[in-house]
């Protein structure tokens, strides 16, 4: 039998077996909607055994439905031979047939395990690993790799060459793919890691860590749903054009139980996309932030009544700006909330006007619960109260930084004085161009430190109320649906995360961890990046301890990802040979793939720049199928992207340097390097992480 008739004899065994999981998947599908329909008839039996079965019934009918669904494309990808003589077939989903008999078994089941971790030094029982590609429900390739040569049957077949490179050398569409058929054994290692504890992996440039974050979240949930998807699990990413990225993923593993969020739109109402200069950030990033933050959250308001003058029975009680003063600071001891003890800082103002009261002798003064209703019946007064001491929201208070002289008073003794001059500046356009992602950070710690406003009792949710008026909830299936609808849409400042994930965490702040922290002090936590990719330039030791405080004592498993998996051989050695500049004894990835296609260098005078620009980008949208990203200098985007209107296209994107982190492309433009190196301390590794987006092509462009 010739190479070719092998392959097609071995794809054609491989088809009887997945039409079988297919026609039996049709069969459960039916079956599974047949339960629902079935279930809603139960009910009119009416007693009550009757409706816990009905439950039961409609609630897994249902979710096994969706998953059916969901995960109908491609759903085996993968046979074991094992030397037991065995056949076990992998897959995004496990399937029995109508014995129960196991026809795909799940990929995070622990009898999957053997599918990534099966190496020819450690066969595991394999004799042969087969990985089957289809499109739809065909079979259209196989890719073999004999493992334990010595057990293989007479007449087993091994085929192909490869199934990871080919992979590989696809096109991408927009968003990140899931990489569940193709899951390398190191990979595979911290994927499976345990679920308690903190799984810190890290890697060099495209050797899968968000992918591999990605796919623990899905094995999480697997492995313990309800804890998992009880809690929830936070992901969380650099910015909002790497969420869009990476969102894709999870559901096509199955799973929804996830929140995406990046780093700007933590805290509910913000979505912060703008970033600062690499040394706003480290002063806005820094642990020092809280000492100002903290003085802030204790003055007093701008444009507050500096006074209070008040007539009571014809006498005038008057507290001075200095009295103010001291009762709020009375009313606020260090550690105390601001928006929480109101309260208190009325008692003080009461308590003061009373004492004045009796100091003069004012004729028939009632009793003090009497003189206090009389003040608080007042519009006058309670005007007044409300202006001193208003319910704050963070945003407001984060305003008062954009006042360089209250800027001045919070941070004197704390930051430098060019570090109070640098933010003064970088706060004078907060009122026009809104926050950047470093401020929500900010925008949380003030939160914490000044606390929620007593809020009105809401009233109690009534459990049987599934939607507006519909109040017959009498399954439950339907109590399990509104508990998942109410899980989804948890309190906008949820903060009990069963696990966090933290992806890109070398660009995670000092003053970022804190609002991490805040959101996984119950959570089991992954947290993934490359230490060499940070544009962090503050100080490496506050960035050490607020990591250390977020993630507490809990147990740390550690994981190095070694291969390169996106670049080029050629894409990678030109971002190599940036990083070896400053760190030249960094283990780097080793990049598998080569395309025997240099990346081109350009250097064009300034004025040629916008030409040369659309003109490499025009070329890069002809040369391959996929998506082209345009990396710019932060200040540069918009000037590029007006450059490059004709060529709009979905496939294409123009993206800051920063914005770059985490993204792929199957081409990249990268206009005016020099400008990344040079942007601050951090320029050289930004540009690293700029040169190493690339699977394909990439051109740099830079300018005298
Ligand atoms: N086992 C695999 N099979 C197929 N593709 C893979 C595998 N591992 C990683 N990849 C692909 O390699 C590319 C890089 O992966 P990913 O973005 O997760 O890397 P990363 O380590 O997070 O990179 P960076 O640090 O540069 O952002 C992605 O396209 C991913 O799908």
């Amino acid at each position: 039998m010739t190479d070719a008739t092998s392959l097609q004899h071995e794809i054609a065994a491989e088809q009887r077996h997945v039409d079988r999981v297919y026609a039996r998947l049709d069969q459960l599908r039916s079956d599974a909607a047949r339960a629902e329909k079935d279930g809603y008839r139960l009910a009119r039996v009416g007693n009550f055994g009757a409706l816990v079965e009905r439950d039961a019934m409609v609630f897994h009918a249902a979710r096994r439905r969706h998953a059916l669904d969901a995960e109908r494309e491609g759903l085996v990808f993968g046979r074991l031979d094992l030397r037991t003589g065995a056949v076990l077939h992998v897959g995004r989903l496990g399937v029995r047939g109508e014995q129960s008999e196991p026809l795909v078994i799940d990929w995070r089941a622990p009898a999957a395990s053997a599918f990534y971790q099966a190496t020819a030094a450690e066969p595991r029982g394999v004799v042969r690993r087969r990985m089957i590609q289809s499109s739809g429900e065909r079979v259209t390739g196989i890719e073999d790799d004999l493992l334990d040569p010595d057990a293989a049957p007479p007449g087993m077949r091994v085929v192909g060459d490869g199934a990871l490179l080919a992979t590989l050398a696809r096109a991408k569409t927009r968003g990140m793919r899931d990489i569940v058929a193709t899951i390398q054994r190191e990979q595979d290692e911290a994927i499976r890691s345990p679920a308690t504890g903190v799984t810190i992996v890290s890697g060099g440039p495209g050797t899968g860590k968000t992918a591999v974050a990605l796919h623990r979240a899905a094995y999480l949930l697997y492995s313990d749903r309800n804890r998992f998807a009880g809690g929830g699990i936070l992901v969380v990413g650099p910015s909002g054009v790497f969420v869009e990225y990476i969102a894709s993923v999870l559901p096509s593993l199955g799973e929804e139980a996830a929140t995406l969020h990046s780093l700007g739109s933590l805290v509910p109402g913000f979505e912060a996309t703008r970033s600062d200069r690499a040394e706003i950030a480290a002063i806005k990033g820094s642990l020092r932030m809280r000492r100002v933050l903290e003085r802030a959250a204790r003055d007093a308001v701008p444009d507050g009544p500096d006074e209070l003058r008040l007539l009571y029975r014809g006498q005038l009680l008057r507290l001075t700006a200095a009295e103010l003063d001291a009762i709020r600071e009375r009313a606020l001891p260090r550690g105390a909330r601001r928006n929480e003890v109101r309260r208190a800082g009325f008692d003080g103002i009461f308590n003061a006007l009373w004492d004045q009261a009796n100091r003069l002798g004012i004729a028939g003064l009632p009793t003090k619960v009497e003189f206090e209703d009389d003040l608080a019946e007042r519009p006058d007064f309670r005007d007044f109260l409300r202006a001193w001491w208003p319910r704050l929201h963070p945003r407001h208070v984060l305003g008062w930084l954009a006042d360089p002289q209250r800027l001045r008073s919070y941070a004197r003794g704390i930051l430098s004085h060019a570090e109070i001059r640098a933010l003064a500046d970088a706060y004078r356009s907060l009122p026009e161009r809104g926050l950047t992602i470093a401020d929500v950070a900010l925008l949380d710690e003030l939160d914490a430190l000044m606390g929620r406003p007593p809020q009105p009792q809401r009233r109690k949710r009534d459990p049987y109320l599934v939607r507006d008026g519909i109040r017959e909830v009498t399954t439950y299936a339907e109590r399990q649906r509104a508990a998942r609808a109410a899980a989804v849409q948890r309190p906008e400042d949820y903060r009990e995360y069963a696990h966090v994930v933290v992806d890109e965490a070398q660009d995670v702040s000092p003053m970022q961890w804190r609002m991490l922290g805040r959101r996984g002090r119950f959570a089991s936590w992954t947290v993934v990046g490359d230490p060499a990719q940070t544009a962090w330039t503050g100080n490496p030791g506050e960035l050490a301890q607020a990591r250390d405080k977020a993630l507490g004592r809990r147990p740390r498993h550690e994981y190095t990802l070694t291969t390169n998996y996106r670049n080029s051989a050629e894409i990678f050695a030109v971002a190599a040979a940036v990083i070896r500049e400053i760190q030249p004894d960094l283990p780097l990835p080793t990049a598998v793939r080569s395309t025997g296609v240099e990346p081109v260098a350009l250097t064009v005078p300034a004025a040629a720049l916008p030409d040369a620009t659309r003109d490499a980008t025009a070329a890069l949208l002809a040369e391959v199928e996929g998506t082209v990203g345009v990396i710019t200098p932060v200040p540069r985007r918009d000037e590029v992207a007006g450059w490059l209107t004709e060529l709009a296209a979905p496939r294409l994107s123009v993206v800051t340097s920063l914005q770059a982190k985490g993204m792929e492309y199957d081409g990249v433009v990268l206009v005016a390097p020099g400008e990344i190196r040079a942007d601050s301390e951090a320029g050289v590794r930004t540009l690293y992480v700029a040169l190493s987006r690339a699977t394909q092509r990439l051109t740099t462009i830079d300018v005298p």
